[in-house]
């Protein structure tokens, strides 16, 4: 990488300057780089006359990179922002604000990242460029809100960095928002990061970018029958309802580039809410077959898809006529000519779908270990603590659990020194803790019970002591749960019905922010119920009140709360899955 020195120095400070221009005199200019130079610097002149005097101005950029030795690399798109005033724009075209979680794609020097910063948002940043991310993280060093990855962002796992990223730090949130993305791109890759973020509507709720200006106009406003229109339209639509905030010209980055840009807002669907086709892939692998041939007709491009007279067909029942061609369908045209097709309907494609989401959950070892406790206590049900197959079942199936959770006790070691979201009140916050702290604690115990089953630990009379503590900590843990679980239930209603109030009863049903709350207060209805039937389980195997809760009462109780717990992961695993196929 050829890193620039810049010689000439600007030797006096001219009227535009602030009081902290003295960082321009140290701007040093190379004579082989970025060709006419002097006068992209006179028009920075101008436009720094005009921006909004901050930390992040011209001076600031210049001095930023001044104090590396940096000057800006074409090949890497790089394009300072100069304008302040922009970069509050952009955040406030995502209507960032405090607790949010933002993804910002190639923070360059921190100017937008401090932006968010000062908003109250938690950034996670990524640059192609080293230097850069030096930069930044030395910028940003005090705050525990940000965090940079070196990476080519087209390459990286975005969506394993996001989902570490919103669970290390928002676990179990009252209030969980989707993440967000606020970016100046560099150009070259903005094709690339629309196809991979759009469809991340699980994720993110709002995408904005700034493009450059041609494109941004061609990916909002396509029109039909152009040779603009294009498959990267219907994926847009598909995927997001784009907006076109404003134009940023030229003169507002350093270097100044060749082009305007523009800002625009992708608003993410969730993927509840995709248009109703039975498979993204097949839906889009017909999308771009049909382009393949943009001048032909669809019963000639399709033709290795369906038969002509089928096409005929489908595009009769979609409407349109039998001559037409990909330019001329709107994305609901597609959807009605794709679902026609029954392009992935058959039944081989679906079976072999939902054989992929079997795979894709017992791959999780988390549901591995509910159907097994679903088994253990299935099997105390049916034993009743009566000596036979089923209490066999029962116990080698608890034995093997116990080694499968070996080191389990780790993950809430680490629940337990992670900060709490903020705004959680103390009494809630304290319980969570407690929670953590206990479970780990029944864990780590429950390894000495399988130390000693096992006979590598002998000591019997201590690790049946140790054996029992671990199940009082158990049984506390599903109270502080249950208690947590209850608490949060009733911050949620509340906000629930703040959210009715402000939107109406009417609509309160098409509000995506409504069902989303309303969604959440049922996962926590679930896993308090869920916290109650565990409680009445250690109660049982405690053997607190023998008479009561019997064995076959431990095991009904264990063996639906296991069943709660399955569910649990399925569900999320299906989330996980509908957005990959
Ligand atoms: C247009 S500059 C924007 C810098 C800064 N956000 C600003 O507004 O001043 C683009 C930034 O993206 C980084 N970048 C370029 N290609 C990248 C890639 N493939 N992945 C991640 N970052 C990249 C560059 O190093 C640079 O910091």
């Amino acid at each position: 990488m050829s890193v620039v020195a810049i010689t000439s120095t600007i030797n006096s400070s001219p009227s535009w300057m602030n009081n902290n221009g003295d960082s321009c005199h140290s701007l040093r200019e190379n004579s082989a780089s970025f060709s006419r130079r002097s006068s992209n610097i006179s028009l920075l002149r101008k436009v720094c006359c005009g921006a909004k005097s901050t930390d992040d101005d011209y001076h600031a950029t210049i001095k930023s990179l001044n104090s590396r030795g940096r000057f800006p690399r074409k090949s890497l798109g790089q394009h300072y922002m100069l304008n302040s005033d922009i970069n509050d724009q952009l955040a406030a075209a995502a209507k960032v604000k405090e607790g949010d979680f933002v993804l910002e794609i190639g923070p360059g020097t921190g100017s937008l990242t401090n932006v968010l910063l000062n908003l109250g948002a938690s950034v996670l940043a990524i640059d192609k460029d080293p230097h850069m991310v030096d930069l930044v993280r030395e910028r940003f060093a005090g705050s525990d809100k940000f965090k940079v990855l070196h990476e080519d962002f087209v390459k990286s796992h975005i969506r394993s960095h996001m989902l570490s990223f919103l669970e290390t730090r928002n676990l179990s949130h009252p209030d969980f928002a989707l993440a967000k993305v606020v970016s100046n791109l560099p150009f070259n890759i903005s094709t690339d990061v629309v196809k991979l973020l759009l469809p991340m509507g699980d994720i993110f709720s709002h995408v904005v970018l700034l493009l450059q200006d041609e494109a941004a106009l061609r990916l909002v406003e396509p029109a039909l029958r152009t040779s603009e229109y294009r498959p990267i339209n219907i994926l847009v639509n598909f995927y997001s309802e784009p907006e076109y905030n404003f134009r940023v010209p030229r003169e507002n980055f350093f270097p100044r580039p060749k082009v305007d840009a523009a800002v625009v807002t992708f608003k993410l669907k969730h993927p509840r809410d995709y248009p109703d086709v039975s498979s993204t892939k097949s839906f889009f692998s017909l999308v771009n077959s049909a382009f393949n041939g943009k001048r032909k007709m669809l019963r000639k491009s399709l033709q290795h898809l369906s038969s002509s007279p089928e096409i005929e067909k489908a595009l009769g029942v979609a409407g349109l006529p039998v001559t037409s061609r990909p330019e001329e369908l709107t994305l609901g045209d597609f959807v009605k000519l794709h679902n026609d097709l029954k392009m992935s309907s058959s039944s081989l494609e679906r079976t072999r779908a939902e054989v992929g989401l079997l795979v894709v959950y017992l791959n999780k070892a988390e549901a591995r270990d509910k159907i097994c406790r679903a088994i253990q206590y299935g099997s105390k049900f049916v034993s009743d603590g009566q000596p036979g197959t089923a209490q066999n079942v029962d116990k080698s199936t608890s034995l093997a659990r116990k080694v499968f959770r070996l080191f389990k006790f780790v993950n809430d070691l680490h629940a337990l020194i992670s900060p709490v979201p903020k705004g959680t009140p103390l009494p809630l916050a304290l319980l969570g803790k407690s929670k953590n702290a206990l479970l780990s604690t029944f864990l780590f115990l429950d390894q000495i019970v399988w130390l000693n089953r096992t006979g590598i630990y002998k000591n019997k009379e201590r690790a049946e002591l140790l054996g029992r503590i671990s199940l009082f900590c158990w049984m506390g843990s599903s109270a502080c749960t249950s208690l947590v679980e209850l608490g949060e239930l009733g911050r949620l209603s509340a906000s629930i019905k703040k959210l009715e109030k402000e939107i109406g009863n009417k609509d309160k049903h098409q509000n995506e922010q409504y069902r989303a709350k309303l969604q959440r207060s049922n996962e926590r209805s679930l896993a308090l119920i869920k916290a109650g039937m565990d409680f009445v389980v250690a109660f049982g195997l405690l053997q607190l009140a023998p008479k009561k809760v019997t064995p076959r009462v431990t095991g009904a109780f264990g063996f639906a709360s296991s069943l709660i717990s399955c569910y649990q992961v399925l569900l999320f695993m299906t989330t996980l899955f509908l957005t990959f196929i």
